[in-house]
């Protein structure tokens, strides 16, 4: 039995641990900005706990496509042609249909999203916070599986990798993101005397609207991209990624079903040029908050530079990108920390995480060893379908995903610089399924070494014991991204020279610890370089990017002369 329904207590009908029982409490004492966040505890799903029967009666609900429509206020959109979002290992099942909203539905979208703007903007920010700390705990509670079991689906994650996207970063971000707003909104200026000169500072939403452009591989991302801003007293379109359509719409709709009023978050499904070319054409574009890949960013990021004169802002712009994340190992380094945190980074969830290990570089000395070790935890490490709990690795994304993997493997196959030296055979029959891949590079500069392939492979460079200090310039001069990165060393002094050296190659660095796995609240995520602008998501200052403030100075004692008063009659 899991911890959280040990402690459960049944309250009108839900479960509510001791913890959500506080959370409540805290809610209530949100108005007097008190609030505090915990980290949303998770489900373990054992085979006889009662979420796992929950769970399963749940995934029955989507045996049927769901047909996902454009949501622009209150009106639901179905376009022309219709679109389909498919199970990434059963490709032959459909998941859900959706449309893709035109130039025309965009510009209503947006038009929608002005006029909510004018009295979300209004309302007082612990209004805005109750609603979404009522969709955090509708997530906690009933609408969990609905999340879970879309994101199993539709992103093939399984029931582990599902519960920690979908439901507890999804409700860590929302619970954090409305702790942050009202900590950052409580700075006000200093009045010497506040009966002679009060000053204050107003805390605005952006003139506007959000862009909120999502990635396929998290739900809680696609969750957090649109619903940040509006914590703020913004206004946003959410473009989901095709891909993960279904899960980002059973999202949408507890925002709505929480208290969110209709054309705040407009629901906008698009082809991402389309999208892209379209708000960055509007002169009300307030703000991007996109994650994705770096090509993409750029592309809109140079869209946005070349209509700089048609806006009635500057656009700000976030942008969470790529990365190519090493472990980097020191000889004094723990072997079976390696060997278990290396395979649980590059190949969880297909190595479909921005911050999935894809690179590690290993002291000849520990080589032999580790090489076994990390063989043998893969043969048993199983893939296929994500309803089977015990796949670690499912299918990845889709078609375009598996093509662009096998050409970095079929690469490998023809290069003598490259050995393959575990996996490396894929099959699309059914689902997009690659194996688990270990390459082997003697070129430190490979293309396999510097390229992001977001994929279930993992390049090895193996240097000599002696070159250290080269080799870790090596792999900083490699890759153009400066995501996460993980050291692995027990000798304190090497420690501290690795964790300086790698101070710009990483904006969330890990030292005896897996590259992945960051948790809201606890270590707020971005990069730097060609990852992004590293604005740190699940972090405080995030939220002060979705407020412009304003400074009033309100005097009392009126100016009864223009000299200086030295020089007053
Ligand atoms: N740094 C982070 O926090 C983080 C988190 C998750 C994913 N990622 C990165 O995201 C990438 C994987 O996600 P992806 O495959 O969905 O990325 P992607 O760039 O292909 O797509 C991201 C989104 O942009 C849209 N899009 C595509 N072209 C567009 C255009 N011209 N204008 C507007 N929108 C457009 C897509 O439809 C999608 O919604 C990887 O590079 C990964 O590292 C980064
Ligand atoms: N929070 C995630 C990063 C998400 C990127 O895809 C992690 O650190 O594993």
């Amino acid at each position: 039995m899991s911890t959280f329904i040990k402690k459960a207590t049944r309250t009108t009908g839900r479960w509510m641990s001791k913890g959500q029982g506080a959370l409540l409490n805290a809610r209530q004492q949100c108005l007097s900005s008190t609030y505090t966040a915990v980290n949303e505890p998770m489900l373990d799903y054992a085979k006889s706990n009662p979420e796992t029967a929950q769970l399963e009666k749940t995934l029955e609900q989507y045996c049927d496509p769901i047909d996902v429509p454009i949501v622009v206020g209150d009106e639901e959109i179905r376009t022309g042609p219709v679109q389909r979002q498919v199970a990434p290992f059963d490709h032959k099942r459909t998941v859900a249909t959706f449309h893709h909203a035109t130039p025309e539905i965009l510009k209503k979208a947006i038009e929608s999203n002005l006029k909510a703007r004018i009295d979300w903007e209004r309302r007082p920010l612990q209004e805005r916070c109750d609603i979404f700390l009522r969709a955090a705990d509708m997530i906690s509670q009933e609408r969990r599986m609905n999340l879970i079991a879309s994101t199993m689906l539709g992103q093939a994650k399984n029931v582990f990798q599902a519960e920690i996207d979908a439901a507890a970063e999804l409700i860590d971000f929302l619970r954090f993101n409305v702790q942050f707003a009202l900590k950052t909104t409580s700075y006000q200026p200093i009045s010497a005397d506040p009966k002679v000169t009060l000053n204050s500072m107003v805390y605005r939403g952006l003139e506007g609207f959000w862009a909120a452009v999502c990635p396929f591989n998290f739900t809680a991302i696609g969750g957090n991209l649109p619903m940040a801003p509006a914590i703020m007293g913004n206004v946003s379109l959410w473009k989901p990624s095709d891909t993960a359509v279904l899960s980002n719409y059973e999202a949408f709709k507890i925002y709505r079903e929480a208290g969110l009023p209709p054309g705040v978050i407009n629901f906008v499904p698009a082809d991402g040029p389309t999208f892209g070319d379209t708000i960055t054409a509007s002169p009300h574009l307030a703000g991007l908050n996109f994650t994705g890949s770096a090509a993409t960013f750029k592309r809109l990021w140079r869209q946005v530079g070349e209509n700089l004169d048609n806006y009635i802002n500057f656009p700000r712009l976030i942008g969470e990108c790529g990365g190519k994340n090493m472990h980097f190992v020191h000889p004094s380094a723990d072997l079976e920390n390696v060997a278990n945190g290396t395979v649980r980074s590059a190949f969880e969830f297909n190595g479909q995480k921005c911050s999935a290990c894809s690179r590690l570089y290993v002291p000849e000395s520990m080589w032999p060893q580790l090489k076994e070790r990390v063989l043998s935890i893969l043969s048993e490490v199983k893939m296929g379908s994500p309803l089977d709990r015990e796949n670690l690795v499912t299918a990845v994304i889709d078609a375009k995903a598996f093509a662009r993997i096998k050409g970095y493997i079929d690469y490998a196959k023809s290069n003598p610089d490259l050995t393959i030296i575990a996996g490396g055979n894929c099959d699309d029959s059914v689902g997009y399924f690659v194996e688990p891949t270990v390459i082997v590079s003697t070129d430190p500069k490979s293309k396999l070494m510097a390229e992001e392939i977001f994929a279930p492979i993992l390049t090895v460079y193996v240097y000599p014991d002696s070159k250290v200090i080269e080799t870790v310039e090596l792999s900083k001069s490699t890759s153009p991204f400066a995501l996460t990165g993980a050291i692995y060393v027990q000798d304190d002094a090497a420690k501290a020279q690795l964790a300086d050296a790698f101070k710009f190659h990483a904006g969330n660095f890990y030292i005896n610890d897996k590259s992945t796995g960051s948790i809201v609240g606890q270590q707020p995520f971005g990069g730097s370089r060609q990852s992004g602008t590293n604005d740190k998501a699940g972090g405080p200052f995030y939220m002060t990017r979705f407020t412009s403030p304003q400074s009033i100075k309100e005097t009392f004692v009126p100016l009864k002369d223009w000299r200086y008063p030295s020089l007053q009659k």
